[in-house]
């Protein structure tokens, strides 16, 4: 079974960050660009929902809530496999020594339907045949800084991600749109005019963890499922940060430790909104506000930088 291939695998080979090349100008892991035409030829099926994110904006939280959600509060059964597994990662290619069906590709293959996808591509790169089937969407996007700061964090651990530099060199690239899946502003503005054509529901980061409850109540009507109370709150408090972070099966710890080091930056980080002043100097915050306005100056969507 895939799974156990994954897990099997021995803990001590080495990797090097990957390298990477384009897509439509949207830079990608090399792997993933040459299985470009598989991926790009997806077939979507009618009742496949698809979890869009920009990398590190709550991807695996709302995976984590939709999946209890669909098992009606079940925790037993949302431990039924890892994150990876049960949402397959549909342009995700693994570097060798991984086996090739634990790809995103086969994973979502080889799964019956209903099934969840996860994906990380910007609209114009969304596979046809989910517009053509009509497949309904959720998207969530954080804000700019945040994101920036949990991208940079997730690059320095993960070495599937290619090498970030200084944190003064990531800012830089992530401003200029040259990080892997491409420019941030770009990708939140196009899933927001989507959804004016298709069935997208659009969350933000802030809102989920300001109010999880008011968030998960408009997922479930998203997907028109109604849940007691109890429930509900059966949810919220599996899919807090705090339990998540001790959840082998959503805290990432079951990536072998030479793709995921969690002891440079754990993948359940800090889980919080406004980080980023942490981070930023007073001079790199006011370059970032000046481009930042000038690249959402035409656009209605707008993001809390705290709370
Ligand atoms: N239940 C939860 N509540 C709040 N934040 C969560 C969360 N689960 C994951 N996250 C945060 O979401 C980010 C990862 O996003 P993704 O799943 O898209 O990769 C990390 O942010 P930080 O690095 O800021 O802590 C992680 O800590
Ligand atoms: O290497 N991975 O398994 C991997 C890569 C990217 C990735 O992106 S994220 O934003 O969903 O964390 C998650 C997992």
């Amino acid at each position: 079974m895939a799974g156990d291939k994954v897990k099997d695998l021995s803990l001590t080979f080495s990797m090097t960050h990957s390298e990477t090349d384009e897509v439509g100008g949207i830079l990608l892991p090399k792997i993933v660009c040459d299985r470009w035409d598989q991926i790009w030829n997806f077939k979507a099926r009618p009742d496949d929902l698809l979890i869009a994110t920009y990398a590190k904006a709550g991807t695996t939280w709302i995976q984590e809530i939709v999946d209890m959600i669909q098992h009606d509060g079940d925790t037993e059964k949302c431990k039924r496999a890892t994150t990876y597994l049960r949402h397959p990662f549909i342009e995700w290619v693994l570097p060798a020594p991984f086996s090739s069906d634990t790809n995103g590709l086969e994973l979502a293959e080889l799964m019956p339907s209903p099934r969840t996808l996860k994906t990380h591509l910007p609209v114009q790169l969304v596979p046809p045949s989910f517009w053509e089937q009509k497949c309904k969407i959720i998207y969530v996007a954080r804000n700019a800084k945040d994101n920036l700061v949990s991208y940079y964090h997730f690059h320095r651990m993960n070495k599937n991600m290619p090498e970030p530099g200084t944190w003064e060199e990531f800012l830089e690239k992530f401003m200029a749109g040259q990080v892997l899946w491409g420019c941030w502003y770009d990708h939140v503005k196009g899933w927001w005019e989507a959804k004016e054509n298709h069935r997208i529901l659009y969350l933000f980061y802030e809102d989920l963890k300001e109010d999880p409850k008011r968030e998960i109540q408009k997922v479930l009507q998203f997907l028109e499922k109604d849940l007691e109370n109890e429930i509900l709150d059966k949810i919220i408090y599996h899919t807090s940060f705090e339990i998540m972070k001790d959840n082998p099966m959503a805290n990432y710890t079951f990536q072998p430790p030479a793709v995921m080091d969690h002891s440079i930056s754990p993948f359940m980080r800090k889980g919080t909104v406004g980080d980023w002043k942490n981070h930023f100097t007073i001079a790199q915050n006011v370059k970032f506000d000046e481009d930042y306005r000038k690249k959402m100056a035409r656009t209605s969507l707008t993001f809390r930088m705290e709370l």
